[in-house]
């Protein structure tokens, strides 16, 4: 029905098919905007473009994935610590949504595994050609999560994680494009949080007093009821971790039992 209808568009009106299959999935996305039309809109055009390079992508929608988790908190508030736990009790739950930065490599950070160090000039090149789900200026530096970087987890089927600032989280709270959990890391202090971070030794002087300036606002939406879905105190390590596994496993059971598969399995920790 669908060729016979393009064909048709296509022979009577002389316009590009691409534009009829916009329209066409476009107005059943904006009827139905929780539908799989309207979540995989732009793979459809894809498909219907470009079928070989699509049909992999496009096998993904048919069964839906598990929610991405999205974490945030002030830079120094122990987001990375927790992931690193999280990621080594559950090797094939989660997958990371490698952003793409202008802010040069920290001693250690690889290309492509901690994020795609770019230049200004070509991470603006990517924004134009709407490559970013949400991008953000922090700290004087650019930062932005691509579409592919998260595609590439959730092909995966693994659960997406993605380490992002308030502005960002902002971004993809206001889209109905990704749907994720929200976490928010707050530290006991600022001055906790300073000595954190100044014992990481990463920053400069510069750089540390920017986040910690940004961090107070960054607490204050973060601890905003209804903002996010839990807020975890990251005091003490051991009971922040717990806090944020327990309310991870509890709602990928919940996904489990609605059907989504996701897998679960967990590596024996050491107490550390
Ligand atoms: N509960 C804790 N108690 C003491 N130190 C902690 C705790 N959690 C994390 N740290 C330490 O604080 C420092 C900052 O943590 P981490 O790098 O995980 O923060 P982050 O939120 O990922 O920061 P950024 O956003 O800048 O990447 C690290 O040196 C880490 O070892
Ligand atoms: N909005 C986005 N924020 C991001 C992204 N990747 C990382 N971040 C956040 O930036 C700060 C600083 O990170 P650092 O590695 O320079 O210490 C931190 O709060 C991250 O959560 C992104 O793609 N988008």
């Amino acid at each position: 029905m669908l060729s016979l209808a393009r064909v048709v568009y296509f022979t009577t009106n002389g316009a590009s098919v691409r534009t009829f299959d916009r329209c066409f999935f476009g107005v059943i996305a904006k009827c139905w905007p929780k539908s799989p039309v309207a979540e995989n809109f732009e793979r459809l055009i894809r498909y219907f473009v470009s079928p070989s390079k699509a049909f992999s992508q496009l096998s993904g929608m048919v069964k839906q994935g598990p929610r991405p988790l999205v974490i945030c908190g002030p830079s120094g508030s122990g987001k990375s610590t927790l992931l690193k736990k999280l990621f080594k009790e559950f090797p094939e739950t989660f997958g990371f949504s490698v952003s793409h930065t202008t802010r040069k490599p920290r001693p250690g950070e690889e290309d492509g595994v901690h994020y795609h160090f770019v230049s200004v000039e070509e991470m603006q090149a990517a924004i134009e050609n709407g490559e970013f789900i949400e991008t953000a200026v922090f700290s004087g530096n650019m930062y932005g999560t691509s579409k592919q970087a998260v595609e590439n987890v959730q092909q995966q089927g693994k659960v997406c994680v993605l380490d992002i600032e308030i502005e960002g989280v902002k971004q993809v709270r206001n889209s109905d494009r990704l749907n994720p959990l929200l976490v928010f890391v707050n530290p006991p202090s600022i001055a906790e949080l300073e000595r954190r971070l100044r014992g990481r030794q990463t920053e400069t002087e510069e750089s540390l007093q920017k986040r910690l300036n940004t961090a107070r606002v960054e607490i204050e939406y973060g601890s905003t009821p209804g903002n996010f879905d839990i807020v975890v105190h990251n005091s003490n390590l051991k009971q922040a971790y717990a806090a944020l596994r327990d309310f991870i496993v509890r709602e990928l059971e919940t996904q489990q039992n609605q059907g989504i598969n996701v897998s679960l399995t967990r590596v024996a920790m050491n107490e550390d």
